[in-house]
C-alpha cells in the first residue's frame, strides 16, 4: 500500500513537474518569440566590403600582383559616379572605387580619406521593396527615393552612414 502510494506520488510528482517544464518552456518560447521582429524581408550573405582608393591601377595590381586575387576590369558606372573593379575572395568581394565625374558621391571621401579606405559594405535582402519600406518608417535614412541599379545589374539602395554606427550600408536585391 505505501509503495502504491509512493508510485502514486511520484507520478504526480512527475506530472507536476513536466507540467511546470512546460509552462516554463511555453513562457521562454513566448518571451523569445515577442522579442524577435516580425519582417516580410530577410538579410542575406555579405555581397561586397567597398574601399574607395585614390589610383585604381595601383590598387587593382596591389590586390593581383602582390596578393595574388582575382581581380576584374575595370568598369564605369556613370550613374554611380564611379569606376568600379571586383576582387574575388570566395566566401566575398572587394569592389574597388575611384571617382567618375564631377558630381561623384565618393569625391567628398577621398579628400577627407586622401589614402583611401573602406566607403561600404554591401549586404543582400530577398525583397528590397519590403525592406526600404520596413526601414522608412524606422526612421533609417535611404539615400534615394528608388532603388538604382547597382553594379551587379540589381536594385540596390544606400543607407545613411549616420543611421548605420558610421557605416554606409548598401542593400542589395538577390
Ligand atoms: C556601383 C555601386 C554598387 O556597389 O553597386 C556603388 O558602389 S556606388 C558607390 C558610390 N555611391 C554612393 O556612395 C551613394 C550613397 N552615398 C551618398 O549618398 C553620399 O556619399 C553620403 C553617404 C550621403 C555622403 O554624402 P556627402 O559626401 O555629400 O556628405 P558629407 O561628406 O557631408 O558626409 C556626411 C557625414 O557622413 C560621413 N560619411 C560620408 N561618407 C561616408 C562613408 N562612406 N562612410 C562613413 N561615413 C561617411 C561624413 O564623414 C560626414 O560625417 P561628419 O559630419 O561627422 O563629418
Amino acid at each position: 500500500m505505501a509503495a502504491c502510494m509512493g508510485k502514486v506520488a511520484a507520478g504526480l510528482l512527475t506530472r507536476l513537474q513536466t507540467t511546470a517544464h512546460t509552462v516554463r518552456t511555453l513562457s521562454v518560447s513566448r518571451s523569445l518569440t515577442q522579442k524577435v521582429p516580425c519582417s516580410l524581408w530577410k538579410l542575406g550573405r555579405l555581397n561586397h566590403v567597398a574601399i574607395a582608393v585614390p589610383d585604381l591601377e595601383k590598387a587593382q595590381s596591389f590586390y593581383k600582383s602582390v596578393l595574388g586575387a582575382q581581380v576584374s576590369e575595370t568598369v564605369p558606372l556613370p550613374e554611380h559616379g564611379v569606376y568600379t573593379v571586383f576582387v574575388e575572395l570566395g566566401n566575398t568581394k572587394l569592389e574597388l572605387l575611384n571617382p567618375l565625374g564631377e558630381k561623384s558621391p565618393i569625391s567628398g571621401f577621398l579628400q577627407k580619406n586622401k589614402a583611401g579606405g573602406m566607403h561600404h559594405i554591401c549586404i543582400e535582402v530577398d525583397d528590397i521593396k519590403a525592406a526600404m519600406a520596413e526601414l522608412k518608417e524606422k526612421k533609417i535614412r535611404i539615400l534615394s527615393e528608388e532603388p538604382k541599379i547597382g553594379a551587379h545589374g540589381k536594385p540596390v539602395i544606400f543607407l545613411h552612414p549616420k543611421d548605420c554606427d558610421g557605416v554606409l550600408v548598401e542593400l542589395e536585391q538577390a
